[in-house]
């Protein structure tokens, strides 16, 4: 028994005529293994979508194959793929209730009309839509219409349950909530979902892995914790992590006691050989050009640190963000403490060798995290 739920290889989407048309998805490879959940986590137009729908059969596959519980599926229709969906689009039917509507996901299964009113009743309660159930789709909001298309996957059995933005229209409070209880849903029953989302919160919370898209091509597929301390590259870096990771172009110098790495307006971050372990310094002193990174929760106040100017001091009720003007760029800083501070008053700024993280300044690959190449 193959312990993949799903695998992609290889695989092309192209609007239009195949090498010509819009490119929208580049050569993705990806498995997923039962029990996973993954998140496909991108900005607009970053082919999370088309993704989804190729894996879905609602959109060719231009190129490559996607298997499912070990078969290949690319050619086969939606409804022979056994895969339960929540889209935008893939709408609820009009002429039914939302107790119908959620009822006949479950028509193939055969089950007795007393289990199948005890698992929608059950679904319902756990998306807080009990109210609406006799309701009509054309008469509920957006966000329950959403809750009511989500319970008619979730309470499915499937190879795969596809979830695209399956919470966008929902208000904060419930999303958090339904968040922790769909995760434990999906988790008690061993499904597999991969799930469609903009909100880095969502894919942190309820995903196993998440895959990073942009441009149509996975930057990364990884844990969210990998991501967050190991980012494959500038973009998965600067993407990934609220505030964004501090960027700052800088030049590398070494000797066998020194490191040291010049930034704009001539300012220098020098380090002890020793901060360094041989093989990032090997790597960093053959690049010269890298980007330097740092997360803002990582950047420290230090009487004896480089000098950086208060741009903004801002207190948001349970931490502090602090931008500095530092080295031609914005340095932002978190403190968990309410930080006086006035604007344009100097502060000294220390970056912690293990909380560096250095790109290549071209292709923009990670080349080391702290002590540890990438
Ligand atoms: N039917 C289509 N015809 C032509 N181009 C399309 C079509 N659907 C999507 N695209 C293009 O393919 C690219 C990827 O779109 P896709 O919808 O997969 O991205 P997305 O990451 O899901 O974006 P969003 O979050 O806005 O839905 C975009 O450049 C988009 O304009």
């Amino acid at each position: 028994m193959t312990d993949t739920a799903l695998l992609i290889k290889d695989v092309d989407k192209f609007y239009g005529p195949v090498d010509f048309g819009v490119h929208a998805v580049k050569k993705l490879n990806m498995d997923v293994r039962k029990g996973e959940i993954i998140a496909l986590l991108g900005s607009s137009g970053c082919g999370k979508t088309s993704t989804l729908r190729m894996i879905a059969g609602f959109e060719a596959v231009s190129r490559g194959t996607i298997s499912l519980a070990g078969k290949e599926v690319q050619t086969l229709p939606p409804v022979r793929r056994n895969v339960a969906m929540a889209f935008e689009g893939y709408s609820l039917y009009p002429p039914l209730t939302v107790r119908e509507n959620i009822a006949f996901a479950l028509k193939a299964s055969k089950l007795s009309q007393g289990v199948v009113d005890e698992k929608v009743a059950s679904i319902a309660k756990l998306l807080e839509i009990e109210d609406i159930l006799g309701r009509y789709p054309s008469s509920i909001s957006g966000g329950q219409q959403q809750r009511a298309s989500l319970g008619r996957a979730l309470i499915r059995d499937a190879n795969l349950h596809l979830l695209d933005e399956p919470m966008g229209q929902l208000e904060p409070q419930l999303r958090a909530l339904l968040r922790g209880r769909i995760k434990h849903f999906i988790k008690e029953r061993g499904l597999t979902a991969i799930l469609v989302t903009h909100d880095q919160t969502e894919a942190n919370a309820l995903a196993d892995r998440i895959a990073v898209m942009e441009g149509g091509v996975l930057q990364q597929f990884d844990t969210p914790q990998k991501i967050k301390e190991r980012p494959a590259n500038l973009f998965t870096g600067t993407f990934v992590g609220e505030p964004p990771m501090n960027v700052f172009e800088a030049s590398v110098t070494g000797s066998d006691s020194k490191m040291a790495f010049g930034l704009k307006d001539g300012v220098r971050l020098e380090y002890a050989a020793s901060d360094f372990s041989h093989a990032v310094r090997d790597e960093l002193i053959k690049r010269q050009k890298v980007v330097l990174g740092i997360r803002p929760y990582s950047v420290r106040r230090s009487a004896d640190g480089v000098t950086g100017r208060v741009a903004v001091n801002q207190w948001l009720g349970d931490q502090t963000h602090i931008a500095a003007d530092f080295a031609g760029g914005t340095m932002v800083l978190v403190e968990h403490d309410r930080t006086e501070l006035d604007v344009g008053q100097p502060i000294g700024i220390h970056l912690d060798p293990s909380s560096l993280h250095v790109f290549d300044g071209e292709s923009g690959r990670a080349i080391s995290h702290g002590q540890e190449l990438a």
